[in-house]
This record gives structure tokens, sequence and C-alpha cells, in this order.
């Protein structure tokens, strides 16, 4: 049992002003592991005092003095990474094997690729007019992060953040507090400053929204539900803060007839239930060209049969369970939905798998003959369920592909290399994958539409903690 009763805040875990206990839950198991506090207003007020009086120095570093900082946190995270990987799949159920590869590498990857940004980055230009942009940290940063990819999340913010020359404070989700906590242990070994980095655990409408209204900070970077991006949106507007938002998503996958279908097809389906289909920018609509369609449905069920369910604590390519029983409750209520409105269920379905009683574990489920307007092809379901949906031509498939509210990201899967960049210069996403193209670090990563706005990773992504300031001489 973890006891994770404390803040980090200008340089010591401190005991926080509120004492209201959450208890932290293993999703494999259902029993206790762990137990936070949920902060309050004074919490809040505690760490932005402290970050704001780090700012006055540290946004004065050189960027040399940045970068070395950046060095030793990576190494520092390198020392860590199995505790990582252990603690995420441990608080939100990813497969071991899983959370090393993909959770506790997003640490090092995107930290990597901060700093080769941020050593080419040019902090002061000469404008052909003259005058001298420079580029200059933002000020105190209120960063907050979902329980789904904890550490990636956590990282594309608060190292651009920290590499901008801007102080921050983190609040992750209440749900994975665990690997934040080591995330803070690994930031003090690095040798930043006290105050520049502040933790506090908390949930959304108390230590969220007094972190959104709060007079000094003067930006929140969010990572979660559309629904809570709004919230804190309205709440930041008082004080005209930056906000940049990363939000849900409903990604479109076009398979279309000329490419090879049993390869993309079963990648598609694997893709789409990565991390228990708990991703934002899942590819959960797999949207099918006529002339292949049964081909495809008959792949797709082949593969989404060949998925097993496991104990996350053992190595292999299984899926792990849901994060918590809300989540677990919302996609049976979604899988219902699907058969009510008269999609065609032909893999997984209600219920638990077979063997799994204890724990949050679904059934990868595939819905084929679904249309684009029915709730489980519009609505984030964030579980192991993909739609399967016909298009008659490329001029449909790209209609169906952008009615979505969202424009996170988007896949396509052709022979053909014209249509791939036709196709993906009208797709309204902020990412086209194209026949299994993954995510590379130092990309930017963000969305279109309800999907929201900004970009996190590499130059862009710490470019987003910067102001720009222009000097006129006369
Ligand atoms: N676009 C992306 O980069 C990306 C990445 C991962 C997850 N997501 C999205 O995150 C969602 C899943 O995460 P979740 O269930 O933790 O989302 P959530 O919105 O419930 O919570 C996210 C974070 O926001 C906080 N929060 C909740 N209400 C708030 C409020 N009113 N003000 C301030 N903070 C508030 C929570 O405490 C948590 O830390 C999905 O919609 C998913 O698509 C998006």
């Amino acid at each position: 049992m973890r006891d994770l009763r404390k803040f980090y805040i200008d340089g010591k875990w401190v005991t926080p002003a509120s004492a209201a206990e959450f208890p932290i839950l293993n999703p494999a198991t259902e029993q206790q592991i762990g137990t936070i506090i949920l902060g309050n207003q004074a919490d809040v007020d505690h760490a932005v005092t402290a970050a704001k009086a780090a700012f006055a120095s540290y946004s004065q570093t050189s960027k040399e003095e940045r970068l070395s900082l950046l060095r030793a946190l990576l190494a520092e995270t390198k020392n860590r990474f199995e505790d990582l990987a252990q603690a995420m799949s441990l608080e939100m159920g990813a497969p071991i094997s899983m959370s090393r590869d993909a959770q506790a590498d997003a640490a090092v990857g995107h930290l990597d690729a901060f700093i080769s940004a941020l050593e080419h980055q040019v902090e002061r230009e000469t404008l052909d007019n003259g005058d001298i942009l420079l580029r200059e940290a933002v000020g105190v940063c209120g960063l907050i992060t979902p329980w789904n990819w904890p550490m990636n999340q956590i990282v594309l913010k608060v190292v651009p953040a920290l590499a901008a020359g801007c102080t921050c404070v983190l609040k992750p989700s209440e749900h994975t507090p665990i690997s934040a906590a080591i995330y803070a242990e690994i930031i003090d070994a690095a040798g930043f400053p006290a105050g520049v980095f502040n933790l506090v655990h908390g949930d959304g409408p108390t230590v969220g929204a007094a972190m959104s209204r709060h007079q000094d900070i003067n930006m929140m970077s969010f990572t979660g539900s559309t629904r809570a991006g709004v919230a804190l949106t309205k709440d930041a507007a008082e004080t005209v803060k930056r906000v940049t938002l990363e939000l849900g998503g409903k990604s479109p996958n076009l398979i279309f007839a000329d490419c090879d279908l049993k390869d993309r097809v079963t990648a598609s389906v694997q893709e789409c239930f990565y991390n228990t289909g708990q991703s934002c920018d899942a590819p959960t609509r797999l949207l099918v060209e006529r002339s292949c369609y049964d081909a495809v449905v008959e792949i797709a069920t082949r593969a989404a049969n060949a998925h097993e369910v496991g104990d996350p604590s053992q190595e292999g390519d299984h899926l792990g369970p849901l994060f918590d029983r809300i989540q677990y409750d919302r996609v049976q209520m979604m899988i219902r939905a699907g058969i009510d409105e008269g999609a065609r269920l032909v893999a997984g379905g209600p219920g638990k798998p077979e063997g799994f009683d204890t724990g949050w574990f679904v059934r990868p489920t595939l819905f084929a003959d679904v249309r684009n307007d029915m709730r489980i092809a519009q609505e984030e379901i964030f579980g192991p369920v993909l739609v399967i949906i016909p298009f008659e031509d490329e001029a449909e498939g790209i209609a169906i592909a952008n009615d979505t509210p969202y424009g996170l990201a988007a896949y396509l899967q052709t022979g053909d290399p014209l249509r791939a960049e036709r196709v993906a210069g009208q797709l309204r996403a902020g990412a086209v994958h194209i026949n299994g193209g993954g995510f590379n670090y130092g990309s930017p990563f963000g969305g279109y539409k309800m999907s929201g706005n900004g970009r996190e990773g590499g130059t862009i992504g710490i470019e987003d903690f910067q102001e720009v300031k222009t000097l006129h001489f006369g």
C-alpha cells in the first residue's frame, strides 16, 4: 500500500492543507493500492506562490543551463524507467510489456526530442525589417493530465514548460498519482531549483478549477475530455490565460480496396484495441470501400477474436482491464447502445470475458453495418470497441471521415501513393497515419475542431510555452 499523502511544493514533500483522502485502486484486482489527498484552494495557492517566486530567476536562466538540467532529467528518467513502467501497470492496468515499450518509453522519447528541439531553437532572431524577435517563457503554467497515458501526457507538458523557462504546477489525474509522484522524485533528483516544478494531487472541480481561475497562473495546458476542457476554458477566461487543449477523438481509418487487406486490416484492429482502446487518437471508425467490405469484415472479425485479455503484471501482448468501474460501465452502456441501434455485433459483446470476474476487463468488440449517425460512431467510447462503416467511393469516404465533432487523427490504407496524399489533404485532423505510419517523438501532436488546440511535442510544443517579444530600435 502506497502512502502518497504529500505534495511536492517548493522543492520539498509537504503535508497538504486539505485532509480529504482518496483511494487508489488496482483495476485488475479492484484492491486498494494507495491513498492520496485531494488538495484544496490553499494547496493550490501554496504551489502557485512557490512557482511564481521561482519564475523570477528560472526564467532568466540561459538555454545552456536549462539544457544541462534536461540532460540530468534524461539520466534520472532512465534510472527510474522500470519504476515508472511498474507504477503505470499497477495504477491503470497497462500490461507490463506495453507499459515499458510505450507508456514509460514516452518519458524518455519525448524528453530526448525536446532536448534536441531546444538545442536547435533560435531564441533571438533578426527580422528582415531589422527588428529583433525574442522567445521568452510564458510564465507560471498549470498542467492538468489524464489517466490513460499518464507519463506521456505529463512529459509532453512538464518538459516543454521547463525547457522554455516556465515554472509549473502539475495536477495529474487523481486516478494515476503513483507515476506522477515518481516523476516528481525524478525532477528533484535532476536538480531543478526549488519551486520550478510543483505537484498537487486533486480532483478537477476543486484543484483543477482553482488552477484555471488562479490570478497568478499565466497559462493552462490541459489534456482530458472535451467536457472538462470546455469547463477549464471558461474558468480561465476571466484572467485571460493562454489555454492549450488536447481533447477527445473518434478517429476514422479509411480502408481502400487497393491496400494489402490482410496486413492493414489486422493491424488496424490491433491499433484500435491498443491500451485497451483507451487512447484519444485510436482509429475507432473503420471506413471500408464497398468493393472489399465483406472481406474486411471477415479479416477484422478474425483479428478481434485473436485478442486475449490478461493480467497486466504478466509479460505479453494481451489486453489489460479498463482503468476503473466508471469506464467499464460506460463501455458496457455503449456496447448495448450499438446493439439497440441495430449495428451487427460480429465479435465480443456485453459482459466480462470468461474467467475474469474480478477487475474491469471487457471483451474486445466489433460492430459491422454501422451508420455514421449512430452513437457508437459519433461518441468516444474509450474501450476496445471498433465500428465498421461502408463507403461507396473516395468522396463519400472523406465525407464520412470528416463527419465528426472531433479532428485529432485520421488513418488511411491504400496502395496508391497519389491517392494517399490527395485524401490526407482533405481530412480535417491534426495527424494522418498512412499505411501504418506511427507517431515519431518530436513531431507535433494535437487536434482540429473539438479535439483541441495547440500542439504538443518537439519545437512546436516548446513554442506553446513561449511568448514572442519584438524589439524595435530607434
Ligand atoms: N488529445 C490528447 O492528447 C489526449 C490524450 C489522452 C487523453 N485524452 C482524452 O482524455 C479523456 C480521458 O481522460 P480522463 O477521463 O482523465 O478525462 P477528464 O477530462 O475526466 O480528466 C482529465 C483531467 O482533467 C481534470 N479535470 C476534470 N474536470 C476538470 C475541470 N472542470 N477543470 C479542470 N480540470 C478538470 C481531471 O481531474 C484530470 O486530471 C478522453 O476524452 C481522451 O480522449 C486526450
